[in-house]
């Protein structure tokens, strides 16, 4: 992953500091006689990186549906820097709110770049008929999305894999594949669904460098994820959700400690739970490992 480069801060999606970016509001969805979400109002800042947890089961997939057009809520609103959302998800995309899945959905068969390719559709003006007749207006527009997209390749670490097919990509590269594609869009908001499922630490550690850089480059953050020690390393704010309700909502410390989501969720730390001493061993391993695979920010991980 590169953190010096390439996503445009003048990105139609990109936001003033401290502006709302995503409101929702009192947002329910039901589902015949079950109510997966209930009731929940959450926001998002500019500059701002959000964790949505909770059990499995909680909500939170169906609330990220809620908000990008997939599921219209049954009651509540949701607003994109003050505007109600469309409830189409392309329409969504386009007003600027972009996400992965928690099941990878790449397009296995085509290149790497042309998934990044795929995703940039929404910016692109050109219409049909100069898709067709391929005049100068079609190439010229070509050239940008490809120099565009490749740039995209780059920040998060697989330029050097662009002609590749994507299922050809360890697991890792995909999630980061899917990362730039969804960046493709020019998001000003970007929601990730579980973006480490599956990795080994190394591979997490460097999605939460990238995450940060992302933030870095004005877009802002709203993140599901499982793995505590990665949501509570990287989010400004994290809301807990259980049974479709928003439980307790602030910095990581607050929700850490907050006794409701200790019985909820989290459980009693154990007794014997790794202290600075043991965490500081882990993260040496890590660093010697990240050194001997030459993993470091920026090269690409030829394992
Ligand atoms: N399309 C649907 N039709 C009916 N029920 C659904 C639908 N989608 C989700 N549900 C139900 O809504 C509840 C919330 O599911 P959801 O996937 O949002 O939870 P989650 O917090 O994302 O869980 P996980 O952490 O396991 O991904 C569950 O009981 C689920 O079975």
């Amino acid at each position: 992953m590169t953190t010096d480069t390439t996503i445009k801060d003048d990105a139609p999606g990109s936001a003033a500091p401290g502006e709302t970016v995503l409101d929702a509001r009192g947002v329910t969805m039901r589902f015949g006689g079950l109510t997966a979400v209930r009731n929940v109002n959450l926001t998002v800042n500019s500059g701002e990186i959000v964790g949505l947890i909770g059990p499995n089961g909680a909500g939170k997939t169906t609330f990220f549906n809620c908000l990008t057009g997939l599921y219209i809520p049954t009651e509540g609103e949701v607003r994109y820097k003050g505007n109600v959302l469309p409830p189409k998800s392309f329409k969504v995309t386009a007003a600027g709110i972009a996400r992965t899945f928690q099941n990878i959905r790449l397009f296995a068969n085509m290149t790497v770049l042309e998934n990044v390719l795929v995703g940039r559709h929404t910016r692109t003006k050109e219409g049909l008929w100069s898709a067709l007749l391929r005049g100068p207006g079609f190439h010229k527009a070509e050239a940008a999305s490809r120099e565009r997209a490749m740039e995209l390749l780059e920040f998060v670490g697989l330029a050097s894999k662009a002609e590749h097919l994507a299922r050809n990509l360890p697991y890792g590269e995909q999630r980061k594949l899917e990362i730039a594609r969804a960046l493709a869009s020019e998001p000003g908001l970007l929601l990730l669904d579980e973006p480490t499922a599956g990795m080994n630490p190394q591979e997490t550690r460097a999605t939460e460098e990238l995450v940060f850089a992302i933030r870095d480059k004005g877009i802002a953050v709203l993140v599901i994820e499982h793995d505590m020690r990665f949501i509570f390393n990287l989010c400004d704010r994290v809301a807990v959700l259980v049974q479709g309700e928003k439980l307790v909502e602030g910095d990581s410390a607050t929700v850490q400690g907050d006794e409701r989501v200790i019985a909820a969720y989290l459980g009693e730390p154990f007794e014997d739970s790794p202290g600075d001493e043991e965490i500081a061993e882990v993260e040496a391993a890590e660093a010697k490992a990240d050194t001997t695979t030459d993993a470091a920010p920026g090269k690409e991980n030829d394992r």
